[in-house]
């Protein structure tokens, strides 16, 4: 949400108040183009910033002519040594505003003098324009965000770039030891602020201090760095930026900054992604990187990289009152940090199903822990009458991060990448995913509920669903029609009056056959007559009303995939209120891809697992069976098939892992093509291993004492159902012709993103500014770590 400067407006706190009129009498002896006999004369506070209290001047001069100043101050009373600086604060600004083009509001009077308002202050002009306080932008398209955090980027590029010596700002600060003196000062601070009678101290907190002490960068001191001035207290939302346009026009809150090391401003700028510092009453501090990166929003390194090419608080008001629960999260965080190999996000490694992160574990743990005996059989270790513990479970389970909600009925908000890694463990059984409320169709119809529905239509539907006290169905394939080419759906999706009607025959609708199927969506035309993907709709249609008949059952190989099954559905003059279209008339198509892309990727996870699954029942067969003399594991042939389908699987599960990873930092879209791969790769890998697992175990392996032939058919479906393989292998082949035809080579959306990454390293980049990257004092060593890049990209 931005909001305006003058949004932010409120009365003069009282504690604040002081002698307008003294003020008057100074402003216009001082100020140049200050009024010198107003006619009108009125004060007003600013309710965002509150370190040094601001405050807005208005003074008039006539009917006609209002000018407008800015005033900020010290706080009165006793305050930390060395914050609210404000003769700081104006010397900067007043030394950048005069030579050079960092965006600042121009400063027209500093005074030191207490006795005419009470403590120092000083004057500046007033800037109309937009404050982000929401770090992720969500009024704004992708677009709009991506250019807001490229502009970001530049501008913390811009003040790094100032050479001090020629500005007149070379004694604005010590050169050296600037790490050292921040840990000292803040440490100081900390101290000087708790204890005692004071806010309790976290012990965690000083044993950080002692950490921060043992690792401070070798090279700190800023002769070594060259220019050196530093903001202190860089963020999005002490940027004012232009109303309309996407521009910065004033950097704000100078009070922290000095001469020193400026990879401290670069790593506080990019502290969103590691945790969320808004002081509030929050539950969970965890940054972007955990809660999901919004579409469009660029990654960390991608944040980074448009650093590197563009360069080459003490009274907190109201929010104070959390900051010490919020202080405490932040340690925690920086421990966690601490504890990392690299800046961004830890990739798992392959093969274990282990993320290393503590909201996956958790639920890795306790999906293991229900699905598992200690001899690692899968077999359920309690019997489902405790299904209730299950549903509990499957909270934790969904992925909703990406989504954007927060609730609590919303799940742990896993990113895809975590997520796959529950699905996974799902996928080595049929009935998993059900028993934890993941299978499908239900939680594709639970994010296109929590993406497009409105509230009442979430308080219905999607509330007893995340509850699993109901079922639900996607109704779209049609018997008549080949439906993996969707504009060919005939069911009709009528007007009439403040009811919808809706007409037509659908099968392979999954879920419909279970007795708990509450609610339908259905897909079909409202208007056959407007542009070819305009003409879809879905709407919510609850099975028990008269016209909605389950007709037949449909089994899969013989298997009839109970509960949930999959069923033919018709239509016949079944009547719905006009609210219960999804989104809105002609939005079918959209829906239909923002469901598809998670749900088919959720597929792949579980693939991976019935992979895995059938790797561990041939292993195992292959050890206790004999034939001519030899354990089948001592055979040439089983062994070589065995090494293949680990290399297969290992491939795939990169593959998928890459598809999900995408989908968090790039979003749906522009992951689609290595979702297309991972939709087509994994069922055909599945079938290999499963096939592979069948011919070890004989006749035993096609019947149903295992559960190979079970996950076999599923898989087979798999190349069909979510759209045929040829389908998204028409997806892979035309952005592959589409990005030769551009120059891009063979690649996809991340493949691209690298090469514009490597390209402003090689190309672009200062090396000082990047090598000086390198060195930063948080280790943003990610430069030579990223996994997707080549290990030293930057060395010439
Ligand atoms: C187990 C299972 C569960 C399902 N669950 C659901 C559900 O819950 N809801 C729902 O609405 N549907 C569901 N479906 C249906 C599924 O989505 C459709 O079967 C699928 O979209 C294909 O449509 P179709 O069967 O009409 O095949 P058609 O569209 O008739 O396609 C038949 C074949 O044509 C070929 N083909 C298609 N396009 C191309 C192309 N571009 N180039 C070359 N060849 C092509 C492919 O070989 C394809 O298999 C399910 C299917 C199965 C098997």
């Amino acid at each position: 949400m931005s909001i305006l400067t003058s949004d932010l407006l409120r009365p003069v706190n009282p504690s604040h108040r002081f002698d307008e009129s003294v003020l008057l009498r100074y402003a216009a002896a001082n100020v140049d183009g200050f009024p010198a006999s107003p006619t009108g004369f009125s004060v007003s506070q600013f309710g965002h910033g509150q370190s040094n209290p601001t405050f807005l001047l208005e003074v008039e001069s006539g009917p006609s002519l209002k000018k407008r100043y800015v005033l900020r101050k010290k706080p009165s009373g006793e305050i930390l040594q060395s914050a609210h600086a404000v003769e700081r604060e104006f010397q900067v600004l007043k030394a950048l505003g005069d030579h050079t083009d960092v965006p600042v509001p121009k400063v027209f009077c500093l005074c030191t003098d207490a006795s005419v308002i009470g403590t120092a202050f000083y004057i500046m002009e007033y800037l109309e324009g937009r404050i982000f306080l929401d770090l992720k932008l969500p009024d704004l398209s992708p677009n709009r965000r991506k250019a807001i955090y490229k502009e970001t980027a530049k501008t913390l590029a811009a003040i790094h770039i100032v050479d001090v010596n020629s500005v007149g700002l070379e004694k604005f600060g010590h050169r050296e030891n600037y790490c050292k003196r921040q840990i000292e000062r803040w440490a100081r601070q900390y101290l000087a602020s708790t204890g005692e009678s004071k806010p309790e101290r976290y012990p965690k907190m000083l044993e950080l201090i002692e950490w921060l002490r043992q690792h401070i960068p070798l090279d700190d001191s800023s002769e070594a760095l060259g220019p050196c001035l530093v903001h202190g207290d860089f963020r999005i939302d002490n940027l004012l930026f232009h109303p309309n346009e996407d521009r910065v026009i004033g950097v704000l809150d100078w009070e922290l900054s000095t001469l020193g090391n400026q990879m401290c401003d670069v790593a506080y700028s990019s502290l969103q992604y590691i945790v969320d510092i808004r002081l509030g009453d929050e539950k969970s501090y965890r940054g972007l990187e955990f809660t999901g990166i919004p579409e469009g929003f660029p990654s960390q390194a991608e944040y980074l990289a448009e650093y590197c090419s563009a360069s080459g608080n003490a009274s907190a008001g109201d929010l104070a009152k959390h900051a010490g629960k919020a202080g405490n999260a932040l340690v925690d965080s920086a421990w966690e940090f601490i504890g990392r190999k690299t800046v961004l996000p830890n990739h798992p490694s392959p093969g274990q199903g282990a993320l290393r992160n503590h909201q996956n574990e958790s639920g890795i743990e306790r999906i293991n822990q229900y699905i598992t005996q200690g001899s690692g059989k899968f077999v359920p270790s309690q019997k489902l009458d405790s299904a209730a513990r299950a549903r509990e479970l499957l909270f934790d389970g969904m992925n909703h991060a990406s989504l954007g909600k927060d609730s609590d009925l919303l799940g742990a908000g896993l990113s895809n990448l975590e997520y796959a890694y529950l699905c996974e463990i799902m996928g080595r059984s049929v009935w998993a995913p059900q028993v934890f409320n993941c299978g499908a169709p239900d939680t594709g119809n639970m994010e296109v509920l929590l993406r497009y529905g409105t509230k009442e239509q979430q308080k219905e539907w999607l509330v007893p669903l995340l509850e699993g006290h109901i079922r639900s169905g996607f109704a779209m394939t049609e018997p008549q029609v080949a439906s993996s080419d969707a504009t060919n759906i005939e069911c009709s999706i009528a007007r009439e009056g403040d009811n919808y009607i809706i007409n037509g025959e659908k099968w392979w609708t999954s879920g419909a056959m279970d007795p708990r199927c509450r609610i339908l969506i259905v897909m079909g035309k409202t208007d056959f007559t407007s542009a070819k993907h305009k003409q879809q709709s879905m709407i919510l249609v609850d099975v028990t009303t008269p016209g909605v008949k389950i007709k037949a059952p449909l089994s899969v190989f013989g298997y009839d995939d109970a509960p949930h099954g999959h069923a033919e559905v018709s239509f016949e003059n079944v009547c719905v209120p006009a609210s219960n279209i999804l989104l809105g008339e002609g939005r079918g198509f959209e829906i239909a891809q923002g469901r598809l892309g998670p749900g088919r990727l959720h597929h792949c996870m579980r693939l991976i697992g019935a992979a895995e699954r059938g790797m561990q029942l041939m292993v195992e067969r292959a050890h206790k069976r004999r034939v001519f003399g030899k354990s089948i594991a001592e055979q040439g042939s089983f062994l070589s098939d065995l090494a293949k389908c680990r290399i297969e699987l290992e491939m795939t599960r990169l593959l998928v892992l890459e598809a999900a990873d995408q989908m968090d930092r790039l979003g749906n879209k522009r992951a689609q093509g290595t979702v297309a791969m991972a939709k087509v790769a994994a069922p055909n890998m599945a079938l290999k291993v499963l096939d592979r697992a069948i011919q070890v175990h004989g006749a035993a392996g096609v019947s149903s004492k295992t559960a190979l032939a079970h996950l076999w058919a599923t898989a087979r479906t798999l190349r069909i159902a979510d759209g045929p393989d040829e389908v998204h292998l028409g997806t892979i082949a035309k952005l592959e012709l589409r990005q030769a035809r551009f120059g891009g080579g063979n690649k996809f959306a991340h493949d691209k993103n690298t090469n514009m990454k490597i390209k402003g390293y090689i190309e672009e980049a200062d090396y000082l500014q990047v090598n000086k990257l390198s060195e930063s004092p948080l280790h943003i060593l990610f430069l030579t770590h990223h996994p997707h890049m080549p290990s030293s990209p930057i060395s010439p």
